[in-house]
């Protein structure tokens, strides 16, 4: 298991498309500025050599920032470049197999529904909450579990979870509310025309989260 700990984290999830010309470097230095405390690579259409160059830059990019580089779906990408994590979902590599190779590393798993929770395995450092709205940034996205499934998750499981689809500055507060540990969005930074900015409104949420959640604040003590 990894030492990280996604409470209150904003996650950029990327989407080379939406960065456009500015590209996913520019676009990932801007975001970590304006607060974002994970990034995870997601590239669904790059050829691997691409790919690992990527991974690679992003992941110097990164170093001495304090901020974990996660791949999406690719354990060997992660293995060649010396990310920090990998994200899995139910039909990826499975978390056993990404636990052989990297057993300190940050490993994250898609839950699309409460009955995928009695099949989580062991070695899981935070659930995907996915998609918690509709999302036209994926188009096989599982159907929205709205912000009551995202809340019936909760109450079935201890494991930190990183809510994703569809949120953005004006909804992140009520996600937050409904018991996500954690933001992960794509579009909201990566479309941004001022991703730094975008990334601050989002992280904004979070640090109010972290104060009201602050144990001195609670209403029942
Ligand atoms: C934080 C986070 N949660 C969920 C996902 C979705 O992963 P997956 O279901 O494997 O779908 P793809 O991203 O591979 O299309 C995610 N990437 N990140
Ligand atoms: C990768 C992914 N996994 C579940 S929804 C999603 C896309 C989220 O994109 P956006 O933040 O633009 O809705
Ligand atoms: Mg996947």
């Amino acid at each position: 298991m990894s030492r990280w700990r996604p409470a209150h984290a904003l996650c950029l999830v990327t989407d080379a498309a939406l960065c456009g010309p500015r590209g996913v470097l520019a676009v990932v230095d801007a975001a970590v500025r304006g607060g974002v405390g994970m990034v995870q690579l997601r590239e669904k259409t790059q050829d691997s050599r691409d790919f690992v160059e990527r991974a690679r830059a992003l992941k110097a990019l990164l170093a001495g920032r304090g901020v974990p580089l996660v791949i999406n779906d690719r354990l060997d990408i992660a293995l060649l470049c010396g990310a920090d994590g990998v994200h899995v979902g139910q039909r990826d590599v499975s978390v056993d197999d990404v636990r052989r190779w990297l057993p300190d590393a940050i490993v994250g798993l898609s839950i699309e529904s409460p009955m995928q929770l009695a099949r989580v395995p062991a070695g899981v450092d935070y659930l995907g909450a996915s998609p918690v709205f509709a999302t036209a940034t994926k188009a096989d996205a599982a159907p929205a579990l709205g912000l009551a499934g995202l809340a019936a998750l909760k109450a079935a499981t201890d494991l930190p979870l990183i809510a994703i689809g569809g949120i953005h500055a004006g909804n992140a507060a009520e996600v937050l509310r409904h018991g996500a540990d954690g933001l992960a969005v794509v579009s909201a930074i990566c479309a941004a025309e001022d991703p730094l900015t975008a990334a601050a409104s989002l992280s904004a949420c979070l640090a109010a989260q972290r104060q009201l959640s602050r144990p001195d604040r609670r209403e029942d003590r």
